[in-house]
Order: structure tokens, then sequence, then C-alpha cells
């Protein structure tokens, strides 16, 4: 006999494979409320991100998918198991990491230029990459926009703004908590199909949080569907749909309404198990 043959599984290594960019391992967070009292706001989360990919979390509200967002950023402490970025522990806040939050959060008093630029300026770049800056305003649609200020922007225009801040540094991985969730549905469209041409430009590996059944479908590689709180991953989905996608294409595959009534189901579910 082989000796390959034999089932001899080796314990997970300390640093995730070569392949892994985002690795999550038994993740947990509890959170001591005002009051005293424990909320488990994760429980034992376990997931997998490879460079590149683009993955969307959906979940009932308040099952933690915010919760998991800021751990990645580093902007929270985890309670339990392991998280790491291009094999590294998360000990606080990446150059690596781009986080794009639902309000676009633009200093009123600022240029959309300088407002796009201000991470360089805080990560004590002296000569930021002007060239760089300019493109990402080319991209976003937002070309004739630089010399504005965010009161002269549509929502949707300060959310690009905000994608372009996230992007300035060149992160690795761009985090997203429901980035278009305050837009209306029309614009919302018009984004994500900017946010898949930035991606297919770009290769960023994307986590992006949303409330939208459609919109994860269309975006992802991957959907994941977590459960009530306390979060646990219910489902790992893999989207095969080729890009680019348009809505109007997407809508009409059958992998699109296979996927949506997966998801859609076990989110009722979820909902249900509340009752
Ligand atoms: N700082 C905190 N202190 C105590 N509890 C918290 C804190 N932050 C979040 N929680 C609780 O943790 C749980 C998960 O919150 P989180 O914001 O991550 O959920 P979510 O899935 O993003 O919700 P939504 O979809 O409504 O935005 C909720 O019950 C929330 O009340």
């Amino acid at each position: 006999m082989l000796m390959m043959d034999v089932d001899n599984t080796p314990p997970r290594p300390s640093a995730a494979p070569d392949d892994v960019l985002i690795a999550i391992d038994q993740l947990s967070k509890t959170y001591v409320s005002a009051s005293g009292a424990a909320v488990h706001a994760l429980s034992r989360i376990s997931l997998d991100i490879k460079p590149g990919e683009f993955v969307c979390v959906v979940g009932p509200s308040g099952c933690g998918k915010s919760t998991l967002l800021r751990l990645l950023a580093g902007l929270d402490g985890y309670s339990d198991g392991r998280l790491l970025l291009d094999g590294e522990a998360v000990a606080g806040p990446s150059r690596k990491v781009g986080v794009v939050f639902q309000a676009a959060n633009l200093l009123p008093w600022m240029t959309v230029r300088d407002n796009v630029r201000l991470p360089l300026r805080v990560g004590g770049k002296h000569a930021p990459a002007a060239d760089r800056i300019e493109r990402l305003l080319a991209v976003t649609g937002l070309g004739e926009f630089g010399d504005k200020y965010p009161y002269e922007l549509s929502g949707g225009m300060q959310q690009r703004a905000g994608i372009c801040r996230a992007l300035a540094r060149d992160p690795e991985i761009l985090l997203m908590d429901e980035p278009f969730g305050a837009l209306d549905a029309l614009t919302r469209e018009r984004l994500n199909l900017e946010l898949q041409r930035i991606w297919q430009e770009n290769r960023k590996t994307i986590l992006l949080i949303t409330h939208s059944i459609s919109e994860a479908i269309f975006l992802a590689d991957r959907v994941i569907v977590m459960s009530a709180r306390p979060g646990r991953i219910l489902a790992d989905l893999h989207v095969p749909i080729p890009r680019p996608r348009t809505f109007d294409d997407i809508v009409l595959h059958p992998d699109y309404a296979r996927l949506a009534k997966e998801v859609r189901g076990l989110l009722n579910a979820q909902e249900h198990g509340h009752d």
C-alpha cells in the first residue's frame, strides 16, 4: 500500500497556505453590552479567501457581518480563534487593507481629490502618486470632480469617492460594508457594474457585505450565507457565472435563479427561527 493512501490528515499549519490571503479559523467574538451581558456576535467562523477572490457575505440583520469586517480590518479585537492576513495575525489596521463603509464619511472641508489623497498623507508618503489619484478619480467617473467639495456631489458620487480613497494606498484587500446600501436601485446597479470593472482591472481581493441577494450574486465568486446571531457560516456558494456580467443577462441565467432561491431559502429559515 502506498503511504499517501493512508489518511493521516496533518494538523492545520500555523501559517496559511500560499494560495490563501485571508485565513479565518474558528473565529469568535463576544461583546459585553452596557448592562454587562455577553453578546455572542460570531461563533467559530472558518473561511479561507484566496488572492483576487470576490466574496460577498449576506445574513440576517445583527448576525455579526459588520463585526467580521471590523475584525478583518483590525479595528476591533477578537475573542477566540485565529485571523491571518497574508500569513500574519491581525493585530491592528494594516496598509494591506482598504475599508469602505455605508457612509462615505468624506471630510466636508476638503475637496474630493484631497479626501482621496488623505490616506497617503496620513500614511506618511510625502509624494503621493498624483497620477494614480487622477487615474482612480477617472476610473470611478469622478475625473471632473476632483476640485469639488463633498456637498457638491450626489450620494452615489460620494460613495465612489469613498471607494477611491480606500484604493488610494493600493491595498491588496478591499473590505466593503454595505457600500451601496443607502443608494437608489439604479445608482446601486451602476456602481455594481463599476465595481465589477474596477475589480476586473485591479484584481483586488474583495469582501463585501450586503443585504441584497442580487447584488451578492452579481458581484461575487462566492456568496457566504451567515446564520442569525451568533453568526455562523451556513453556506459557501460558488457563483459559476462568467464575467463581465450585466444585470439584464444575469437574471436570465439558470445559476442565478438557483443561487437566489438557495440564499433566500436559507435567510428565510433564519427569520422563521426567530418566530
Ligand atoms: N460594540 C458593541 N457592543 C455590544 N454589542 C455589539 C457591539 N457591536 C455590535 N454588537 C452586537 O453584535 C451583534 C452583531 O452586530 P453587527 O453590527 O456585526 O451585525 P450585522 O450583521 O452587521 O448587522 P446589520 O446587518 O443590521 O448591519 C448585534 O447583536 C449587535 O447588537
